[in-house]
């Protein structure tokens, strides 16, 4: 079972509503046990956070502020220092006892270069695993933000969970377009409505690879395989949406083998890494002896994830791929010709 410390990250675009919800998600005992890492542009402090979390001292102490760049360029190492060294204290007891990491970036974060740094430092890979992609979406200016923004775009992209705030201001129809917009670009993530930062952290955290208990892996959740629309299992090339961002599920022809599918998922990423938010998959394969999780961003696969005690019914081997202006018949033909 994966032991490493699972890790929330929590991004939105500027003023949608991602420390109000920090604030509310914090304030609730099931979050207690909790590290926070969160990166503000300027000089903003910690106060307006830890204002609210006074009946827990262990968050405050479990709190870091990287607050002179962002966490997606300039603060890079930052980040995956302030991870490490959060890890080590934990160990030698020096911080209280924490089981999960929340990051929240600024609003201008790309999410894309933030999971790389998370999955592909040693140290790092081998202690913290990413849960989930938590992103805040204003529904009054979203859909606005979504056409203006290349940021917001990406972070709705790329996000598990998608949390459209501000509904008591919205109205139901502009809640509704972004609800429909949201769903073309990215048909896997779950949607919720909130207001003022409240929902029941259940919907936010452990929504990964595993489940909460930590026994069991829950994949076909965190896969979340794109609604009907877009997957065909053919190899008919999806029309992309007028902002260039597609989603797709290649289903994997079988039998299969890692070690031959492996380079194949290496070039892609080499060829296509740039156009490339995020991939992940289920894959049987013959020379495994369980199910394995793949993942990548960018130019960067990650170690895969071997789903030990876990099978499905029917194995059924299949990639989804997020992408921006993403080649999907060339993916799809080097993925099928294995
Ligand atoms: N009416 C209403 N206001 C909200 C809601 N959520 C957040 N706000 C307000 O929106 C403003 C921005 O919220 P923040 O939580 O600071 O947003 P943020 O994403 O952390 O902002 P940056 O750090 O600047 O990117 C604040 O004034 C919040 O009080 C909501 O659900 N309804």
């Amino acid at each position: 079972m994966d032991k490493r410390i699972p890790v929330t990250l929590l991004t939105g675009f500027l003023g949608s509503g991602k420390t109000t919800l920090l604030n509310k998600l914090l304030s609730d005992a099931k979050m207690h046990d909790s590290a926070v890492i969160i990166n503000e542009l300027g000089e903003t402090g910690l106060d307006h956070i830890l204002a609210m979390q006074v009946d827990s001292e262990h968050i405050a102490d479990n709190t870091v502020l990287l607050n002179s760049g962002c966490i997606c360029c300039s603060l890079k190492n930052e980040l995956a220092d302030t991870m490490r060294d959060l890890f080590f204290k934990r160990a030698l007891q020096a911080i209280p006892q924490f089981n999960r990491l929340v990051i929240e970036t600024t609003g201008m974060a790309d999410p894309g270069p933030i999971l790389g740094n998370l999955m592909n430092e040693p140290v790092i890979e081998s202690t913290f695993r990413l849960d989930a992609v938590v992103v805040t979406i204003d529904s009054v200016y979203g859909l606005t933000q979504l056409e203006s923004n290349p940021e917001a775009l990406k972070q709705a992209a790329v996000a598990d969970v998608l949390l459209l705030t501000k509904t008591d201001i919205a109205s139901p129809e502009t809640t509704q377009a972004l609800q429909e917009k949201l769903a073309e670009i990215n048909p896997g993530a779950t949607q919720h409505l909130i207001q003022h930062g409240e929902i029941n952290p259940d919907s936010i955290i452990d929504v990964g690879l595993f489940d909460p208990t930590g026994k069991t892996a829950t994949p076909q959740r965190w896969l979340r395989t794109p609604g009907k629309a877009s997957t065909p299992k053919g190899t008919l090339p999806q029309k992309p949406h007028q902002d260039g961002i597609t989603s797709f599920t290649v289903t994997m022809p079988k039998p299969l083998n890692w070690r031959d599918l492996k380079p194949v998922i290496l070039k892609l990423c080499q060829t296509h890494g740039a156009k490339l938010l995020r991939l992940k998959g289920i894959i049987h394969a013959e020379d495994q002896p369980a199910p394995l999780a793949i993942h990548a961003v960018h130019f960067t696969p990650y170690p895969p994830t071997l789903l030990e005690g876990w099978d499905e019914e029917e194995a059924m081997s299949r990639i989804v791929i997020i992408g921006k202006d993403i080649d999907e018949a060339e993916i799809r033909k080097a993925l099928m010709q294995i």
